[in-house]
Parts: C-alpha cells; structure tokens; sequence
C-alpha cells in the first residue's frame, strides 16, 4: 500500500470532537486536518478539487452546523452544512476510493420512546438541526458504500462551546442558574468520541476502505447512562464549587420556564450495544466521564 491511501483527511478540526481526533488520528496515517478556513462546506462545489488534491484513504467528517437555535433562523445555511455537505463528501469519497466516517446527533429522535434508543429505531427530528443532520445521513446511506455514522449525543470538553463551560462561566457570573430537569440524555466526553472512532480504524489494520465497506452502517456511540442538564449541571457546580466561590445556586425547572426557539426532545438516550458487538468499544458512564475530563 503506498502512503497516500493512508492519508486521513479530518474536517472540522478546531471543534469540540475534531480537535481531539487530530491527536487520536495521528498514529494512524498522514492526518490533513483542516477547518473552515481552509474547506468552507457551505461552499459544496469547492469539495471535489479539494479530495481530489489530497487524495485520502479516509475522510473523518467532525464538522457540522451545531448552534441548534440559530439553525431555527438559518435553515438553509444549516442544511447546506449538514445535509449537502455530508452526500457530496459521500460521493466525492465513492469515487475517489475513498472511506468516510462521519457524526450525527440523538437529536434526529423525538424523545418519545421510554428506553435508549437503538440504531433501528425510526428518527424523527423536533427541530432543524435534526432534521437537517437526518438529511445528511439519508445522503451518506443513498450512496453506500465504506461508511460509518456514529451519532452521539450531548457533547462536551474543555474547549469550544458547550454545556460544561456554558455553566462554569454562569455559575460565577449569576446568583441563582435555572436549568430544565425534565428533558433526558447522555453527557458524552468529546475526547472519548475521538478515542472511540481511532480504535475503530485501528481495527481495520490499514485497509480503512475495506474494513469500513464491510461493516458500514449508522453506529450509536455515547457515554452510559442517563441524566437530565440540570443533573449535569449539578454536578459541574457542585465540582465548581470545591475551587472557587461564590458559586451560583441551581434550580430545576421544566422545559416551559425556558423557552427556546428550538424544541429539544425530552429523552435522547442512546443504546450503545451495536457498536460495542461490532468493534467491542464501550464509552464510560457519563458521570465517570465527566469526572475524567474534570481533572484533565
Ligand atoms: N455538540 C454536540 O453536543 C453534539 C455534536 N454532535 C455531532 O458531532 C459532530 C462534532 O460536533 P462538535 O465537535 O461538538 O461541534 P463543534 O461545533 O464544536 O465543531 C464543529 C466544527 O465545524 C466547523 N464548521 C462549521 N461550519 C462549517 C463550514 N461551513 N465549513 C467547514 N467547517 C465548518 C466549525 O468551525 P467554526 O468554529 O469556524 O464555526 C467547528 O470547528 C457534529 O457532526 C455534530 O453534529 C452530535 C451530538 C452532540
Ligand atoms: C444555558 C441554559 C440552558 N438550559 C437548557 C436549554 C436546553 O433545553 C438545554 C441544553 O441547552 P444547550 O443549548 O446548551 O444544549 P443544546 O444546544 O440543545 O445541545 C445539543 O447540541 C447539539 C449540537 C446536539 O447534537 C445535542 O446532542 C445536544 O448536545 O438546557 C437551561 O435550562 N438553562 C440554562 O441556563
Ligand atoms: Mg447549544
């Protein structure tokens, strides 16, 4: 095999999951990281020359349009992000000989069902960031082929913008933080993500096309558990709370006392047992997880 098909074009790398994967990608090929500035998404007719001068064996998607409110005002620049984007990185990929493994989100469920969800189920997604990352994984399934979507859920680390550093900087701004504890989900650690996807390539033992064709599909990889953002929140004030005061008091609310321009569903949960019986990967239980982030 000659170097080139070993090379691993990561997209999205200065987010909450590609950051980490350009570490954990490292060790297994000639990692091309870019962001934004170097491949804009939006622009999907500019994907093409850009695979075509790079030539990877893998494409490492981590880039997506997540400000899931704005997405209510901008539908098309979210669909062209999430839903385009992701068919044309397919297509481009199919063609080249490529392999692409890309995120999506327990977002495209609508929170209806009592019990994690597994990779079976029928999505059904409450708002457009749901919908327009459902798109982009109907897109990637319509072209077949070496695929994997792992979808996650409720993604945090120690940069970037996200749950965890929203409530460190609120909880020493305010007095009182009110969060919702009636909608359901699982905290997932961004480096664990990235963990997860290198162990997953490297089991393909350097043929990244193959081993991707043969077991492509749509994976479910997120913390264990489950928990409410204000039990996550709870526990980040509470760790908050052991280095710095004053900090502010937590109170739980229901989703009516704070409103949102997008609907969230009420239970997200994951079933994780499909990638565990594929790939033998298990992510720790959130809290364990968070834990783990929290003295990094
Ligand atoms: N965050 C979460 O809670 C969850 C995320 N996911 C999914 O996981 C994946 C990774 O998410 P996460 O790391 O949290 O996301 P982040 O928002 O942290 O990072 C996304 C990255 O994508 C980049 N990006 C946005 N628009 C474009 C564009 N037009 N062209 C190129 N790059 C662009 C952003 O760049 P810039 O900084 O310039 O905007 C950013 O670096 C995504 O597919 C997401 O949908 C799934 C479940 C939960
Ligand atoms: C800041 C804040 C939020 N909330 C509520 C609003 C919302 O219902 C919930 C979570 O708020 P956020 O906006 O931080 O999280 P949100 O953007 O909904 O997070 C989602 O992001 C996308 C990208 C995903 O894919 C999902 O898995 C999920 O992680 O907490 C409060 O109740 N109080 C607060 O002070
Ligand atoms: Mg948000």
């Amino acid at each position: 095999m000659n170097n080139t098909r070993k090379r691993i074009l990561l997209l999205g790398a200065n987010g909450q999951v590609g950051w980490e994967l350009q570490r954990t990608l490292a060790s297994l090929g000639e990692v091309i990281a870019l962001g934004r500035d170097r491949l804009d998404l939006a622009q999907v007719e500019n994907i093409g020359s850009c695979l075509a001068d790079i030539q990877p064996a893998l494409i490492v998607n981590a880039a997506a349009y997540t400000a899931v409110d704005k997405a209510e005002e901008e539908p098309e620049q979210a669909m062209a992000i999430n839903g385009d984007a992701p068919g044309v990185l397919a297509e481009t990929a199919r063609q080249q000989g490529a392999a692409l493994i890309h995120y999506s989100t327990d977002y495209v469920f609508d929170g209806e069902s009592a019990s994690p969800y597994r990779e079976t189920d029928t999505p059904r997604p409450l708002n457009v960031y749901g919908q327009t990352k459902l798109a982009g994984e109907e897109a990637i399934a319509a072209v077949g082929g070496a695929y994997l979507i792992l979808r996650t859920s409720w993604v945090y680390g120690l940069r970037g913008r996200n749950f965890l550093l929203t409530m460190q900087r609120l909880a020493q701004e305010r007095e009182r933080l009110k969060v919702v504890d009636d909608q359901w989900g699982t905290p997932t650690w961004s480096r664990l993500i990235a963990e997860g996807t290198a162990q997953i390539i490297a089991q393909s033992r350097g043929q990244m096309q193959d081993y991707i064709r043969q077991q492509a599909g749509t994976y479910h990889l997120s913390c264990g558990g489950k928990t409410t953002w204000y039990g996550f929140a709870r526990i980040i004030l509470d760790r908050l709370a052991q280095r710095t005061t004053p900090v502010a008091r937590l109170e739980a609310i229901p989703t009516s006392g704070y409103p949102t321009p997008a609907p969230r569903p009420a239970f997200s949960s994951l079933d994780n047992t499909h990638v565990q019986d594929t790939f033998g990967i298990q992510l720790p239980d959130w809290k364990e997880a968070l834990g783990l982030a929290l003295s990094d």
